[in-house]
């Protein structure tokens, strides 16, 4: 009883004289000249940190000065959530921005252990309540600390948070929702919605090989970075897609985008007002993306002028009419040498890989510098449906290897002219009963339609040239005559 009492008094007096040292500090912080108490604060760190070898980084959600998220945050946490997440004790479940998915990060002070090349960091998340004035409602600050031994500051501070950020980054990009950006319907800058364009190379109806070859082409444009460093040229590839409406060139470009994880920019240049717009919009775009102009030979007359449809294509091209109607009301001014200047110098502006597409109906009408190599390093012809690329079609929609119509059709395919649209069309099973056969009997129609349609085509064509010989042989005698008399 006395020991305890004992105890209680030395514990007494203890408080007590923290107390004192308190009140005694606060006075001399209070009194003291700010010179002497910053010198003292100083030495006190420094003492401190003889004693305490660990070194703290901390990043924190929004930057410091405004708030705007810091991406480091963003990427120590995706890190953090796939490597390190399972080891922490209390974890915190949240879906991603329109996805189903949870991903688990760290609760507030929880701690982890990560390990890199033998040296221990650990990794801490906590949270600031900050009030930046009374007036203004409290602001939360997550952050993450990163926590290591002094003697390995070099290799945290260069290698390891590097490894990091660009780790995190990787799963950042794996984990969105990649995106369709437009520009249409006269707006100035890009609105966007989730892309989920089911299209693959595999459902693409084209030559194996060449289909193969375009895949190649990517992938290895996707992995050269380095090479793009070393020659000293900006990341980018220019892809130029040509052949009739209906061959797949917009499917080819929502293959692309899926092969590589890319977002799709659809710029649409009747929309645009005029150069420094287009050169606006461009720079806003981010890397891994594909920027796509859809049919350039018509979206403008890209020296600047209003220009005039030969009537045939006008009635082919309603729609593209209409957009065209649509440029002459918004005024666009964007000319064949400012699209030009973007893509020659802009791309050396911006960071990170950029493809840009092309697509046109009619490839002659093109001027050569918008098309010449290096412009456009690669000119894809999507043509009429072949036998191969009807076999990817009939794989898809019937679920077909091979079946006895197939050869008739591969003969009427040898003799007649069909895009790949219409193939789709008809083997597309028009109810839930409709057999794969029946669907096949119609293509065929269709190409006995499209070979009669191709027959009298040719009759009028050979007819017309034969009125016009004709026409000329009597204009030809009349001449003689004349020169005779
Ligand atoms: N090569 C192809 N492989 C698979 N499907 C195709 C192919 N070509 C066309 N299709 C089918 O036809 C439809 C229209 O094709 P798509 O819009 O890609 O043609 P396009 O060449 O871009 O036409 P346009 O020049 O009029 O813009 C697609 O939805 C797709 O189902």
């Amino acid at each position: 009883m006395i020991r305890a009492m004992g105890l209680l008094q030395s514990w007494g007096g203890f408080g007590t004289s923290i107390a004192s040292f308190i009140f005694l500090w606060d006075m001399i912080r209070r009194y003291c000249p700010p010179e002497l108490i910053r010198a003292f604060d100083k030495w006190a760190r420094r003492i401190r940190s003889f004693f305490y070898p660990y070194i703290q980084i901390s990043i924190s959600e929004f930057m410091s000065n405004n708030l705007k998220p810091h991406d480091a945050y963003a990427a120590v946490e995706a890190y953090l959530s796939v490597h390190l997440a399972k080891d922490a004790k209390r974890l915190r479940a949240e879906t991603v921005t329109g996805g189903s998915k949870l991903v688990l990060s760290m609760d507030e002070h929880e701690r982890v252990t990560d390990e890199f090349c033998g040296v221990k960091v650990q990794w801490i998340s906590g949270k600031l309540v900050q009030r930046e004035s009374k007036y203004l409602p409290e602001l939360e600050r997550k952050y993450y600390k990163l926590m290591f031994h002094k003697k390995y500051r070099d290799m945290v501070t260069d290698i390891y948070l590097e490894q990091v950020i660009k780790a995190g980054k990787e799963i950042q990009m794996r984990n969105r929702k990649r995106k369709l950006y437009t520009n249409g319907h006269s707006k100035t800058t890009w609105s966007h919605i989730v892309f989920e364009h089911p299209a693959t190379f595999g459902s693409l109806a084209m030559e194996v090989e060449k289909k193969q070859e375009i895949v190649d082409d990517l992938l290895m444009f996707r992995e050269s970075k380095d090479f793009y460093a070393r020659i000293g040229k900006a990341w980018k590839r220019g892809y130029l897609l040509y052949g009739p409406p209906g061959t797949g060139k917009s499917t080819m470009i929502a293959a692309m985008a899926n092969l590589l994880d890319y977002d799709v920019y659809d710029l649409e240049l009747t929309s645009v007002r005029d150069n420094t717009e287009l050169r606006r919009l461009l720079a806003e775009t981010t890397s891994k993306s594909i920027i796509v102009i859809e049919d350039i030979d018509c979206s403008l007359d890209l020296t600047g002028q209003r220009k005039k449809k030969p009537p045939e294509e006008k009635i082919e091209k309603t729609k593209k009419e209409v957009s065209r109607k649509d440029t002459e009301e918004s005024g666009s001014r964007v000319t064949l040498s400012g699209l030009l200047n973007f893509i020659d110098g802009l791309w050396s502006a911006c960071s990170g890989e950029r493809i840009i597409v092309f697509t046109t109906n009619y490839v002659d009408k093109l001027d050569p510098a918008l098309t010449r190599r290096g412009r456009m390093d690669k000119h894809i012809e999507l043509s009429y449906c072949s036998f191969d690329g009807f076999k990817v079609l009939a794989k898809n929609y019937l679920r077909l290897d091979t079946h006895p119509i197939f050869e008739s059709i591969e003969i009427l395919m040898r003799e007649t002219k069909i895009i790949p649209a219409d193939v789709a069309e008809n083997l597309m099973p028009s109810s839930l009963k409709e057999d794969a056969e029946k669907c096949l009997l119609k293509l065929v129609e269709a190409l006995k339609q499209a070979k009669q349609l191709m027959i009298k085509k040719e009759e009028e064509s050979a007819l017309s040239e034969a009125k016009m010989k004709q026409a000329a042989d009597v204009l030809q005698d009349k001449e003689d005559s004349i020169d005779k008399m």
